[in-house]
């Protein structure tokens, strides 16, 4: 997974996001990121004719906004941040930027200004890296990007837009309206990141966040270009509008040299000078080269990656920029310089060990299937403090082989272990397992872990004919053919079908209450969780939501099954139907749900299920779905990516491509929410 390293590398640093907005807020805290807001007092008041394209003034706001904070901070809150975040939302149509409506007949305007047409929704974002040094001055580095959504309106009446006016939504939102609340139903398509129409492109964060920490490492790796400013007007929001050496100069003045047109403000390869330092003498010599991913680059536009002295009067800025840190041009474009070495060097420590966690993964994956199935944690919760020896006896099992998995346990942290006098050494469980391996544990995940014992590890040990084929192996893997991965695989016996209930159950009881609390449901009264199973999902529906109930839709063969599976309390909230959703009628409902589904089946299923329940449903209802989303470069997260490799009929998509699907089908999507779980969620709309 990209994403979640790279928020994980800003622990333990000072994050402030410079900004009042509570969507801002929202998709940042969703994403797992720590930080403290400092509202920026920056006054938008940027003159716009100045700028040549809309997206530079909203980038050039986000970094005022993001500057002023930094520079505040030191003195107002006695604190240097690590890094701030500043943004900017603008909407433009026909030539014109609007930001927030002042009162309900300027919001009036816009709309219908938007009134039947695609616009765009542009978010400029500046992060701004603080650098304290010694002598209490602060280096800024800055990165912006932005970021293009494009948004079409259906045609609005004058009724509907003072209707949606007076509801008081539109006016603290650019443009005047709130997709991801009531605006959403004036929404006839998205295209691009939705949550950069709510204020903040997530994904594109990310992989700036991934450049700079995951691909520039360590100050031996960087190369210190020190810019001296010759001219007397330098100040310190310079942009750098020289790339670097050996790459062409620019032709064109950068939006800040617009946007405070002072002539002398503007560096251009007459007012300044440069050279290039090696921060260690011992790094092998380096080359740079250009890449681009994307083909040809638009050379005129460098901007960033630049670093800006809080002093004013400084007439020396140090512009440090890393051989393998990116470049980025105003058009959002990443081009990576990269180093060539001339010396072999030492593999990196970190690089060692990833390669070996990765080769050592599917032992580790199997001493823990072993214990698990061996009911080691059980055991070991009921008489914590047995040895080997004791162990080995009550799971009729060597005492070598047992020592050596309980070994391996305690160096995985599924054990610990202590020495007694006499040498021996005794196991308990960690609080890991106690929380997730034990059978009776309120969030046991054993079901799903002998389910990848039993089912998905024979089905990767034929990875290679699956990779060769592109076909699932599930012949190979059980010795018998299979149409339907369910009838035939999961549910062809009553064990097999126990167990990947359980399966189910577990991953379900884990999952549910991040998925159940995902969005605000109080709208809705009734739910149906198609192919919910045992109901797992279900109940943490009912828990969350007090006004809800929930039908579980399943195979009939599930549903005989799921009384075994009924939690102690319940105040008969949740019920069950028994039947097939690609053929039978589904039951009525305001909201229907589907959890972990439509990865398990080819467009064409999913594509009748999803005008099944279209045509359930009336304007108003709600489709949540919860699927892993892969990011929108597919380059992520690998628990869906591995998840592909099972080579199932199904397919992994991502958010926006799920978005789409259920567009076609008349749905729009309200809200989409990465969860800090297993699986994300996505709120859609019948219209
Ligand atoms: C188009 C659109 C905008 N918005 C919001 C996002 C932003 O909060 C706001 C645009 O105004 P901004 O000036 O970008 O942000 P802000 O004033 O709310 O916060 P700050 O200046 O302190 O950073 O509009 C929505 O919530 N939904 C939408 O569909």
């Amino acid at each position: 997974m990209v994403l979640n390293p790279v928020i994980s590398k800003l622990a333990g640093k000072l994050v402030v996001l410079a900004s009042a907005s509570p969507r801002r807020l929202e998709i940042l805290s969703n994403a797992g990121l720590r930080f403290e807001v400092v509202p920026s007092w920056f006054k938008e008041t940027l003159d716009k004719g100045l700028f040549k394209a809309p997206h530079e003034y909203a980038v050039e706001t986000a970094k005022q906004k993001a500057l002023e904070v930094a520079r505040r901070m030191p003195f107002k809150h006695l604190k240097t941040p690590d890094i701030v975040i500043g943004a900017d939302t603008i909407v433009t149509v026909d030539g014109m930027i609007l930001e927030k409506p002042v009162d309900k007949e300027d919001a009036y305007r816009m709309l219908s200004s938007l009134s039947g047409k695609e616009h765009s929704v542009f978010t400029g974002v500046a992060i701004v890296v603080c650098h304290e040094k010694e002598n209490e001055e602060v280096d800024y580095q800055l990165i912006e990007f932005y970021e293009e959504t494009k948004v079409k309106f259906a045609d609005l009446s004058d009724n509907m837009l003072w209707e949606y006016i007076n509801s008081g939504e539109p006016m603290d939102k650019a443009g005047g309206y709130g997709i991801q609340a009531l605006g959403g139903m004036l929404v006839e398509y998205v295209h691009g990141d939705f949550l950069n129409v709510v204020g903040f492109p997530l994904n594109h964060f990310c992989k700036q966040l991934d450049l700079i920490y995951n691909r520039c490492t360590s100050s031996a790796d960087q190369e210190i270009v020190s810019v001296r400013l010759s001219h007397n007007g330098s100040h310190a929001t310079s942009i750098l509008t020289q790339p670097p050496p050996g790459l062409p100069a620019q032709s064109s003045p950068s939006p800040s040299s617009k946007a405070k047109p002072n002539p002398s403000s503007s560096p251009t390869p007459a007012n300044y000078t440069h050279h290039t330092q090696n921060s260690s003498s011992a790094n092998p010599v380096h080359k740079v080269k250009r890449k681009s991913s994307e083909g040809e680059v638009d050379e005129s536009s460098w901007m960033l990656v630049n670093s800006l002295s809080k002093h004013t009067d400084d007439r020396e800025a140090e512009f440090i920029y890393n051989t393998t840190l990116p470049l980025v041009t105003s058009s959002g474009q990443v081009i990576e310089l990269s180093v060539t070495e001339h010396e072999d060097s030492e593999p990196k420590k970190d690089d060692l060990q990833r390669i070996i966690d990765l080769m050592d993964g599917f032992k580790a994956s199997k001493a823990l299937f072993t214990a698990s199935k061996m009911c080691v944690f059980d055991l070991l919760q009921s008489r914590p403090g047995l040895d080997a020896a004791q162990v080995a006896q009550e799971i009729k099992a060597s005492v070598k082989g047992t020592a050596c998995l309980l070994e391996a346990c305690v160096s995985l942290g599924l054990l610990t272990s202590k020495q007694r006098a006499c040498q021996k050494s005794v196991y308990e469980n960690t609080d890991l397992s106690s929380h997730f391996l034990l059978s009776d544990a309120p969030f046991s995940l054993r079901g799903y872990i002998q389910h990848c014992n039993d089912t998905v590890w024979p089905l990767f040990s034929h990875l290679e004919s699956a990779v060769r084929e592109g076909a699932n192996q599930r012949e190979k893997a059980f010795g018998k053919t299979s149409k339907d991965m369910f009838q035939d695989t999961f549910y062809n016996s009553q064990e097999a079908k126990l167990r990947f209930m359980n399966a189910m159950h577990s991953i379900a009881k884990v999952t549910g209450r991040a998925v159940a609390t995902a969005f605000d449901l109080s709208s809705f009264k009734t739910a149906c969780d198609l192919g919910g199973c045992t109901g797992a999902m279900a109940y943490e529906f009912t828990k969350a939501h007090p006004g809800l109930s929930v039908t579980v839709f399943d195979l009939p063969a599930v549903v005989e099954m799921s009384e075994h599976f009924l939690p102690l309390h319940t105040d008969n909230r949740v019920s069950f139907v028994a039947g097939d959703f690609f053929k039978d009628e589904l039951p009525k409902a305001d909201l229907y749900i589907l959890a972990r589904i439509l990865h398990d089946w080819p467009d064409e299923k999913v594509g009748i299920l999803l005008s099944k329940i279209a045509n359930a449903c009336t304007a108003g209802c709600g489709l949540l779905l919860s699927e892993i989303f892969l990011d929108e470069d597919r380059r992520g997260p690998s628990r869906g990516l591995l998840q592909a490799l099972s080579m199932s009929e199904g397919k992994q998509r991502s958010a926006t491509e799920y978005g789409l699907l259920l567009k076609s089908h008349g749905f729009i999507t309200a809200h989409v929410r990465h969860t800090d779980n297993l699986l994300d969620a996505m709120l859609c709309i019948k219209v």
